[in-house]
């Protein structure tokens, strides 16, 4: 059994999210580790169906007529029949982490057979400093028995604030459809104990299922896009956000880390109903890699609400010309941001991080 702190880390300042369309009794399993926590409840599909939370949580919970009720118009960014919908929850919690899951993803094991505690993981790594300018190949330096090694530049050994901290998967692994079509057996096995920051200038594949990070200096851009409902695509919520953060945390100076906590993902998704829904974002998402690994904010975007507004200027402008998608989804970029300051005022001001960058309060 992992160890669970007697008071949990960031008991107070953390809240987790969970998009659902089902009864929530994987909870019981999370107990030990998420029992202390609050929990932002975002039920996507019909609002009338009851969702069962156990026993002994503290929640709030939000359905499609709650997010209606509350952002009036501006509910039009927030994605419906798609777990895009998760991003509401960052938007209404008022602490300064969030960590998300699937209700598919389970208490995974570690090699030596305890229970992962993946909350407290990503909490060690959101507290501890990122490597983004300069890789240490023996992974995170900040680590226990771990360190910068010989030609590692002291100039940079401080590191700079860690933003988002991705988590990985054992059993089912986050497969596109058409991988998952050809390997329907296929299962993680591979526990690899690393985490490692993702350098700057590298974009990656943001997977939302075991996901945190520092509301305060990047929520603004963790908008998870028009996915689901009466949109081209889905399944490229998490993977848009990402993309889009990365560039955000490049710019101000902000890390990024991938690796441990592993979760036990418990069930795959119809690959069949999964390649419709990413089929466009497959051949679309060629043009749209060369749009962020090319994109750069001026330096007057000093905070997160300047240059996520900055980006939706360049995505309207690059990529409506791939489809007139984009065109809406830098629209509904802006109704978030300005849904996001509507919700959460303070956030205008901003506070300074290194390199004069700023972050959202
Ligand atoms: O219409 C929906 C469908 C699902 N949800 C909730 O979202 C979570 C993920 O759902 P599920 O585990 O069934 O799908 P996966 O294919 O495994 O999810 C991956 O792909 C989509 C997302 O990017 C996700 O983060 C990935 O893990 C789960 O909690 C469902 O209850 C929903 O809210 N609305
Ligand atoms: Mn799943």
């Amino acid at each position: 059994m992992a160890s669970t702190p007697s008071v949990p880390l960031l008991k107070d300042e953390l809240d987790i999210v969970i998009p659902t369309i089902r009864n929530l009794d994987f909870l019981e399993m999370w107990r030990p580790f998420f029992e202390k926590y609050h929990l932002i409840i975002v039920q996507d599909g019909d609002p009338t169906k009851v969702i069962k939370v156990p026993e002994g949580f503290d929640y709030e919970l939000y359905n499609r007529n709650d997010i209606n009720r509350i952002l009036g118009p501006k509910a039009s960014c927030i994605s419906f029949k798609d777990s895009a919908c998760r991003c509401f929850g960052y938007m209404v919690s008022k602490k300064k982490y969030i960590y998300t899951i699937d209700d598919d993803c389970f208490v995974a094991k570690d090699p030596t057979g305890r229970d992962i505690n993946a909350l407290e993981q990503h909490i060690k790594n959101l507290l501890s400093p990122s490597s983004p300018f300069f890789f240490n190949t023996l992974y995170d330096p900040y680590r226990e028995g771990a360190d910068f090694v010989r030609g590692y530049p002291f100039s940079l050994r401080e590191g700079v604030p860690t933003a988002v901290s991705h988590g990985l998967w054992l059993n089912i692994p986050d497969y596109d459809a058409p991988t998952q079509l050809v390997k329907p057996l296929e299962r993680n096995t591979r526990y690899v104990d690393a985490v490692m920051t993702i350098p700057k200038g590298t974009l990656f594949p943001m997977c939302g299922m075991n996901l945190a990070f520092n509301r305060e200096i990047i929520g603004p851009a963790m908008y998870f896009g028009l996915m689901g409902d009466g949109q081209p695509i889905g399944r490229y919520d998490d993977m848009w956000a990402g993309w889009c953060i990365k560039v955000i945390c490049d710019h101000l100076g902000l890390g990024v880390k991938t690796g441990l906590p592993y979760i036990w993902h418990s069930k795959a998704s119809n690959p069949f109903v999964n390649l419709k829904k990413e089929y466009k974002g497959i051949y679309w998402q060629e043009e749209l890699i060369p749009f962020f690994q090319s994109a750069t904010l001026p330096k007057d975007c000093t905070t997160v609400q300047k240059c996520y507004i900055e980006l939706s200027k360049q995505v309207k402008a690059k990529l409506g010309k791939v489809d007139d998608y984009f065109i809406k989804l830098a629209d509904a970029m802006v109704t978030w941001i300005e849904a996001w300051d509507e919700l959460n005022p303070s956030a205008e001001k901003s506070t300074e991080l290194p390199n004069g960058a700023a972050a959202a309060k």
